[in-house]
């Protein structure tokens, strides 16, 4: 059985990122550049004003009292019409930019002004380039603003619209379905009859997906019936990944492993040495489209979420052309004694908290991988190896769910 760095590196070997799509840069957030993108101007484009005030030279600056000749008014998106020399001084609004001969701004709130004339205090210590910024103080024409495969932030975004990138070029947005199996399965929506349960998975993986960026297209259920979970699968070949819960252990109704045989997925491994998420099945298709990643989570909610979280997401982030897809690794203080008396290395949910000393993990109170409830009340999940002991203190490896603060 493969570990968990082995199977995630199967997956992200199978895997390529998904070919550039021009998009408006409105829809351009959480997506990664195609290629890098280069700045296009200086930023800001000239020397502005960071101030309302008068604009003037810092040579007239020395004295805690000077009187000026007012010569022109610049306010913002206005271009100044002539220089200021000695004794001389321009009205500026803040971002409006510095005339020739001026390097300072005095605030207006240290002037008084007398018809055309301005009596100043400046602050002492002005210096050349007080309250003024530079052109290219920010950002030089030609130099690297975002690498591709950093995937964008809202302040990205600006940055980019600063430089013009609308439309920009980015790894398209990933459709995902999601289908739930199981003949006991019926939609959250419905009451469950004898010896039912209803779908928990779908709209947890769909908010995960949602969570990680991607657009989820649920499937809806299909029972433990060939033909309806071929139909279904089929269908959900037409996405990028497709996600199927359930039906992938042992049992005699386990079809999903068969299904996508069937089907023409080429199955890359199958079972990982993880708990919660052994029966994880994972492989590709090729079709019109292009390749759909397949997973075959486990039924157990928690195992879907866990296969999810250490499998799905680092998938879509290779699609997604991000540079890098691995979880963010987490070093954290167990605030109680936890074992794992289990042959598998345990991804236990805990409550990671930021506090003085660090990152801490709280053990929830969990009754195991069909346990919605302990999920719910964690943000994450510390890495207890197999056959071990641990104590409050000890540290572990953690990695914090999507969506979670
Ligand atoms: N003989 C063996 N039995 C099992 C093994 C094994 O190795 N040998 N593995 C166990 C492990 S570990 C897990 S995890 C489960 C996963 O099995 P399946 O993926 O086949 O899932 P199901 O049997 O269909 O369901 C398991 C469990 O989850 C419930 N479930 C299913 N779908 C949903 C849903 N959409 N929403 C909420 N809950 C769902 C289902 O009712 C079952 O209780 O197999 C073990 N068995
Ligand atoms: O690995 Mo299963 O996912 O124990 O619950």
């Amino acid at each position: 059985m493969l570990s968990v760095p082995e199977a995630r590196a199967a997956i992200l070997a199978a895997l390529a990122p998904r070919p550039a799509t021009r998009v408006p840069l409105a829809e351009a957030c959480g997506r990664c550049l195609s290629e890098p993108a280069v700045a296009t101007v200086d930023s800001p484009p000239f020397a502005k004003a960071k101030m309302d005030g008068y604009a003037t030279n810092a040579a007239e600056c020395g004295s805690s009292h000077v009187t000026l000749t007012v010569v022109e008014e610049i306010p913002a998106g206005a271009v100044p019409t002539r220089s200021v020399g000695p004794g001389e001084c321009a009205k500026i609004m803040t971002g409006a930019p510095l005339p020739d001969g001026a390097d300072v701004v005095i605030p207006v709130e240290c002037s008084e002004r007398i018809v055309d004339r301005v009596s100043l205090s400046p602050p002492p210590a002005v210096r050349p380039g007080s309250c003024v910024m530079a052109r290219g103080a920010a950002v030089r024409w030609g130099e690297t603003l975002i690498a591709a495969g950093e995937p964008l932030t809202p302040a990205a975004i600006g940055l980019l619209a600063e430089h013009g990138f609308d439309p920009v070029a980015v790894t398209p947005k990933l459709r995902v379905a999601v289908l739930s199996t199981g003949d006991e399965v019926v939609p959250a929506s419905l009451p469950p009859g004898p010896g039912q349960i209803r779908d928990a998975n779908g709209p947890l993986l769909c908010a995960a997906i949602a969570a990680a960026g991607a657009l989820p297209l649920p499937l809806g259920l299909a029972g433990d019936d060939r033909d309806a979970l071929t139909a279904k699968v089929r269908d959900g070949l037409n996405a990028d990944v497709l996600l199927i819960s359930g039906g992938v252990s042992m049992g005699d109704y386990d079809l999903v492993p068969g299904v996508l045989a069937d089907c023409g997925v080429r199955r890359v491994f199958h079972k990982i040495n993880v708990k919660p998420g052994k029966p994880l099945w994972f492989g590709v298709t090729e079709n019109d489209r292009g390749p759909t990643a397949v997973f075959g989570l486990p039924g157990n909610p928690v195992s879907s979420l866990t296969g999810f979280e250490l499998f799905v997401r680092p998938a879509l982030r290779r699609l997604g052309g991000w540079s890098d897809c691995e979880p963010a690794p987490l070093s954290a203080t167990l605030t109680e004694a936890i074992a794992n008396r289990g042959d598998r290395p345990l991804y236990r949910p805990v409550r990671l908290t930021d506090g003085p000393a660090g990152l801490s993990a709280e053990p929830v109170r969990w009754a195991g991988s069909g346990d919605l409830r302990g999920a719910a009340d964690a943000n994450g999940a510390a890495l207890i190896p197999s056959e071990s002991q641990l104590a409050a203190g000890d540290r572990v490896d953690a990695i914090r769910w999507a969506g979670c603060g």
